[in-house]
């Protein structure tokens, strides 16, 4: 049997899952946790990868491996390879005046979605830049090179410490905003525009490039970021769109064109096999509920019991979850706020319903915007911590109007990873098809008044 690797080094952990490469069947496992907040040390993602692969019983037999991660982090290094400063991650909000800076400088939204298929907001790598540049001008004159999450474990993992060997993938650098997915070329003029001068940046690998090998030999695939590979690992196809309720939410599709959205609200991020990713990312997902479980006091699973004890709309109970802000729509600064609370709503089974039905109502949103920019979708394909919930599963079909798919719970982040490093091993133009486990299908009675009231209350926010 033929192994291999997939990593998915995402914001809250580290998973390792080891797969036959012919199959796709599980065969080990591991999972570590990264430290909270919004700017960590890559150091801690390494300590976690290497706590996971130990895990999953080491590296030492598989036949190729590939990391998928977190995107946009901004990862700085200076000439001798060394980390100059902890990584803002992709929510983290100090570079929101930095997106609207960069904005205005190239001259509006309709600019930056045609050079690089997406409009500036603070979590893409740039603004992160341009905010170091501005506020820690002795870090970014250390700089020498830039890279993503994803690009800096696979350097890691391949041995090397030469900054010029940095490897990265389509997806990845399609989230940047100085790498066009459309024209897969570097737009160094507005790497120049945001930090001030020219980085060393990876090489862009195609979807089996090789980026290094591990100490047995074995090649390490491009890697890519979270959500592409996430499709990949899910094997959505056409009509599908997939939904994922990590500590983002994301709902994408695979497109043969960029979306090219002057408003910034739909991404048009690469996918890993040459194609597409047109994607909404809210800053506010899995966290809700986290954050419901504690004002509850009860667990997940109890969550789910008491939401399911209210009414669809729960009674006029609105729950706004910008609990970090949000960005998309972008406010950066905005909280989060209840709305129609009543002697009849003020409930912890009316609470629990309206926290699971505002987390999914700006995906619902979402979704409507892929539509408007050419997406089809038939179904919905649910994955993600948060897929993990009755609740969230059947407040989905209410809310989407659509089938909900739920995959059997796994880390389809990693699995698409894998699904990466089985194609470089193979090689050839195709990816291996795995055999996907069956998933369960969630479909409702469509409760369109959830989406109504949330619509009525979130524009009062505008
Ligand atoms: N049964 C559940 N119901 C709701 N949320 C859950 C459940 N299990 C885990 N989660 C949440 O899912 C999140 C982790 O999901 P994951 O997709 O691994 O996140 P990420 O990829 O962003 O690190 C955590 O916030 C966790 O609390
Ligand atoms: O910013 C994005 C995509 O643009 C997020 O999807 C991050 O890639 C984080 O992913 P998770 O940790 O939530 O999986």
């Amino acid at each position: 049997m033929t192994l291999v690797a997939g990593i998915d080094s995402s914001t809250q952990s580290c998973k390792v899952v080891i797969r036959d490469a012919e199959t796709g069947k599980l065969v080990r496992q591991g999972r570590a946790a990264h430290p909270d907040g919004t700017e960590v040390h890559p150091d801690a993602w390494w300590a976690a990868l290497q706590e996971a692969i130990e895990q999953a019983g080491g590296l030492d037999d598989v036949a190729a491996a590939s990391v998928a991660g977190q995107q946009h982090g901004m990862v700085v290094l200076d000439e001798n390879g060394e980390v100059v400063r902890p990584a803002l991650l992709w929510n983290d909000t100090r570079s929101a005046g930095a997106a609207a800076d960069l904005i205005q400088e190239l001259g509006g939204g309709a600019k930056w979605a045609d050079a690089v298929g997406i409009v500036p907001v603070a979590s893409f790598t740039l603004t992160k830049l341009r905010w170091l540049a501005r506020n820690e001008p002795a870090n970014a004159a250390r700089v020498a090179a830039v890279c993503l999450p994803h690009d800096w474990l696979t350097w890691k993992l391949s041995g090397s410490t030469d900054i010029n060997t940095i490897k990265t993938d389509r997806s990845d650098a399609s989230g940047t905003l100085y790498w066009s997915a459309k024209t897969n070329e570097y737009r160094p003029d507005l790497l120049e525009l945001g930090f001030g001068r020219l980085l060393k940046t990876p090489e862009v690998l195609g979807p089996t490039g090789i980026a290094g090998h591990l100490p047995n030999g074995a090649p390490l695939g491009p890697g890519a970021g979270d959500n592409a590979a996430a499709l990949f690992g899910t094997g959505a196809g056409p009509g599908d769109a997939v939904v994922s309720i990590g500590t983002s939410g994301t709902v994408f599709v695979s497109a043969e064109v960029s979306p090219d959205d002057p408003s910034g609200t739909v991404a048009g991020f690469a996918d890993v096999t040459g194609r597409f990713l047109p994607i909404v990312v809210t800053l506010n997902a899995a966290r809700v509920l986290d954050a419901a479980t504690k004002l509850l006091g009860v667990d997940h699973d109890q969550l789910s019991s008491l939401a399911l004890q209210a009414p669809a709309g729960a009674d006029g109970l609105v729950l706004i979850p910008y609990l970090e802000g949000e960005r998309t729509p972008n406010l950066p600064d905005a909280t989060g706020s209840i709305h129609g609370l009543t002697l009849r709503t003020a409930d912890p089974a009316h609470l629990a319903r309206a926290s699971v039905e505002g987390m999914l109502c700006g995906l619902a949103d979402g979704l409507d915007a892929l539509i408007r920019h050419g997406a089809t979708a038939n179904r919905i394909v649910l994955v993600g911590g948060g897929a993990r919930s009755e609740a969230v599963r059947r407040v989905a079909a209410e809310l989407f109007g659509l089938p909900v798919l739920v995959p059997p719970p796994g880390e389809y982040v990693a699995d698409g990873a894998a699904r990466q490093a089985a194609w470089v091993a193979r090689g050839g133009a195709e990816p291996p098809v795995w055999t996907a486990e069956t998933p369960e299908t969630y479909e409702a009675v469509a409760a369109p008044l959830i989406r109504e009231q949330y619509k009525k209350v979130a524009n009062l926010l505008k």
